[in-house]
């Protein structure tokens, strides 16, 4: 016999029926695997970016992009890409991105680095690909330059910080 405290209190009053315990262990698995985009830390709303870049070479060299005059991080340089969408892996969006941004084709070969970093306007996650050119030849459209470098000259240029990891990782594989 349970005591009175426990005997009077209905069988469902914690937890409704088998359902209920299932239902929440997979709500919780559901967000391990999967974290939300946006995340509340200490009160603040981080907005996270998920980020591609084509490392393109040619020649031996390797392809820049300086990002135009509005929009985030004007005037630094970056490799080009741009935010993986829904549906999307980072390989086929890369794909996409160069096809929209310089009117070409690339074959997106081993990743370079992945790398975090926090910017005023949210948290960028950057993964840069080594790519081949498949067709056509890179056009300016979106950004406000483009050059095509040694690897030991690319920390000349000044580089959106999310990029420097990759920029080193490229200077070391190419022997720079
Ligand atoms: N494409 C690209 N973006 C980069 C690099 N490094 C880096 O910090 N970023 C940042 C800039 C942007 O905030 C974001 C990529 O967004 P995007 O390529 O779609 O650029 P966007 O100008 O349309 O973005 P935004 O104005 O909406 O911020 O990641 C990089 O090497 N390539």
């Amino acid at each position: 016999m349970l005591p009175g405290r426990w005997r009077d209190r209905p069988a469902n009053r914690f937890v409704s029926g088998p359902e209920r315990p299932r239902q929440a262990a997979a709500k919780l698995n559901e967000l391990v695997r999967s974290p939300p985009d946006d995340e509340q830390t200490g009160g603040q709303v981080v907005r996270k970016i998920r980020v591609v870049g084509a490392v393109i070479l040619r020649d031996g060299l390797v392809m820049c992009a300086q990002r135009g005059p509005d929009g985030s991080l004007p005037g630094l340089w970056e490799f080009p890409g741009g935010k993986i969408e829904s549906g999307e892996t980072p390989r086929s969006a890369l794909e996409r991105e160069i096809d929209e941004e310089l009117d070409c084709t690339v074959r997106v070969g081993d990743e370079v680095e992945t790398t975090t970093h926090v910017y005023p306007f949210g948290e960028v996650t950057l993964t840069t690909f080594y790519c081949d050119l498949v067709s056509g030849s890179p056009k300016l459209t979106e950004h406000a330059d483009l050059a095509w470098l040694k690897p030991a000259d690319l920390d000349t240029l000044e580089w959106a910080p999310a990029d420097i990891p990759a920029v080193r990782r490229i200077m070391a594989d190419l022997g720079a």
